[in-house]
């Protein structure tokens, strides 16, 4: 088998080694197409892998029919839709830790750069003015730096800061008073930090509640002659009020390596002196772009292959030893949703679904993603899986719990799902039993045995002599072979089951004739 693989951003050719060493991997690297020729182009493409020049747009991932997973070689997945990308069940990863360490070198550089104004005495020398008045800078030593977002990068940032000798307060929503003691820095609220701060690097993801999180009234908050540093990404800072904050003069200086429009297409803000800047440099060394090439082509590889990743955005990842102990549940969890779904008449509305016995200590999305996989794929076709499967369950609007219990009534393991539709309430437990395999052992409140797969046959009946008699004489007129058959009855003469494996999908005949027997109460037949 060959996957098709289309690198549309500049990527280490060291760092895409595991794609290469990689058996059956057809690289295509094109990393200049505009976005109508790469809407053209990536039809037939199993995976994508950019860094933040290419834009993943809804319409891209639309024109996408075979995309597997797209890979961002680097951190910040603005560029992405992730929306769209999750819609389809397309997998998104991306290489959080690989240029943490160059973006935080960067950042301080930039601040340097600013408070000593090295790019505009630089720029004066090359055109051989020799000028040493109008470049006189300000020390960072004792001066206060804000970080406005202590993650990777952020806490990278304020550990350099302080080998500056600069006290270093920061702002994050997660940022507890211990980890910042432990960080020997302050912490406050986002205006705390803003108001004390000399210096301001902000280091957050562009999200909607970050977008233009700098903005006209947080300048005003600030100290007169702050300077400001946005090494992660543009929009954070709103750059028409940092525009005027610069000309009126409460800005000092600011220095930038990203920007609202990039590739940067509007120059105003460079027409300033006190701006210094570079073309999103941050992550631009050898070694961040070896080390999130390799990162991301292992994902993409180990995805293909295996399915499995690390380092997924749009599904949340599990720790390697956990998913050792649930990934042999995965088939059993995706065949009891389908049963359900052949077995309940009438849509899902709600869905129940409850992990007992050693399933109780783990963590257990991924076993109701794939339930719900099993439960949509019968009406919503192969595209469901395990990414797109919560997704598309909001969004028919079913209500999905989960429930933990560490009692399972005998069995060591026990997976019960039960289905609510507008017309009935229906339930099934299963088991993988040791060295056995997946067995279903209940349904609805009866107890069976039975191998969750091939063709089944359940028929609700009652309890009366000659019934299964007539239903095996029945199957055999229709030469339909009874592999197994469990029985099972709330009382004596009450209701009853029969649950049938049989050696092949029964027509539409055969089950109303089934159905016409006297005592047969309801047939369903379950493909699994
Ligand atoms: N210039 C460049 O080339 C590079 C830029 N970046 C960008 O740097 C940024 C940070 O990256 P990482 O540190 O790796 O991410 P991270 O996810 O480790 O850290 C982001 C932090 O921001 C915090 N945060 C979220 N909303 C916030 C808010 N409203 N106020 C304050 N804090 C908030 C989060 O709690 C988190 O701790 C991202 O935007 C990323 O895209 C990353 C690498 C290179
Ligand atoms: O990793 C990030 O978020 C970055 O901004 C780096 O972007 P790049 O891969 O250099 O286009």
């Amino acid at each position: 088998m060959t996957f098709h693989i289309l690198i549309s951003d500049p990527l280490s050719e060291d760092g895409i080694y595991p794609l290469r060493q990689a058996e059956g991997m057809n690289i295509v690297m094109e990393t200049n197409l505009t976005p109508e020729q790469l809407e053209n182009r990536i039809d037939g493409f199993d995976a994508l892998l950019v860094r933040s020049q290419t834009q993943v747009t809804r319409g891209l991932i639309e024109r996408a029919s075979n995309l597997k997973i797209i890979g961002r070689a680097g951190v910040g997945v603005d560029n992405i839709d992730l929306e769209a990308a999750t819609e389809k069940g397309i997998i998104v990863v991306n290489a959080p830790d690989g240029n943490t360490n160059s973006a935080a070198e960067h950042t301080i550089a930039m601040m340097m750069s600013l408070a000593r104004k090295i790019p505009q005495a630089f720029h004066a020398l090359r055109n051989q003015n020799w000028d040493r008045k109008s470049y006189v800078g300000v020390e960072l030593k004792n001066k206060t730096l804000g970080v406005v977002g202590l993650g990777r990068i952020g806490a990278e940032v304020a550990v350099r800061a302080k080998g500056q000798r600069m006290n270093v307060i920061a702002y994050d929503p997660f940022l507890t008073a211990e980890k910042a003691e432990k960080m020997g820095i302050g912490y406050g609220t986002i205006e705390e930090v803003l108001k004390a701060a000399d210096f301001i690097t902000v280091h957050t993801p562009l999200l909607k509640e970050t977008h233009h999180l700098i903005d006209k009234q947080a300048f005003e908050i600030m100290k007169d002659g702050v300077q400001i540093i946005n090494c992660a990404r543009g929009g954070i800072i709103d750059e028409n009020a940092l525009y005027e904050a610069v000309k009126s003069k409460k800005v000092a200086g600011a220095a930038l390596d990203v920007f609202e429009q990039e590739p940067m297409i509007d120059f105003r803000l460079l027409e300033l002196p006190e701006i210094v800047a570079t073309p999103h440099l941050g992550a631009s060394t050898v070694e961040a772009q070896e080390s999130v090439a390799v990162d991301v082509s292992m994902d993409v590889v180990s995805f293909l292959t295996t399915g499995t990743v690390r380092n997924s955005v749009n599904l949340p990842s599990v720790p390697k030893e956990i998913m050792a102990k649930i990934e042999p549940y995965f088939d059993l969890a995706e065949r009891l949703g389908a049963f359900l779904t052949d077995l309940a008449e009438g849509t899902a509305t709600e869905v129940n679904v409850k992990y007992s016995g050693d399933l109780a200590n783990v963590e257990v999305g991924p076993l109701t993603r794939n339930m719900l996989k099993g439960l949509l794929k019968r009406h919503l076709g192969k595209h469901v899986n395990d990414v797109n499967a919560m997704y598309l369950a909001n969004q028919k609007d079913i209500v999905v719990n989960e429930q933990k219990s560490t009692e399972a009534k005998g069995f060591t393991n026990l997976i019960t799902v039960e289905v609510k539709t507008a017309k009935e309430t229906r339930k099934a437990a299963g088991t993988l039993l040791n060295g056995q395999g997946a067995r279903i052992v209940k349904v609805d409140d009866y107890l069976v045995d039975v191998v969750p797969a091939g063709h089944l046959l359940f028929i609700r009946h009652n309890d009366r002599p000659g019934v299964i008699g007539r239903v095996g004489t029945l199957l055999g007129q229709e030469d339909v072979n009874i592999a197994t058959m469990q029985v099972g009855r709330s009382n004596v003469g009450g209701d009853a089951i029969m649950m049938l494996t049989i050696d092949k999908h029964a027509d539409s005949s055969s089950l109303e004739q089934l159905k016409e027997l006297s005592e047969i109460q309801n047939v369903t037949q379950i493909d699994l």
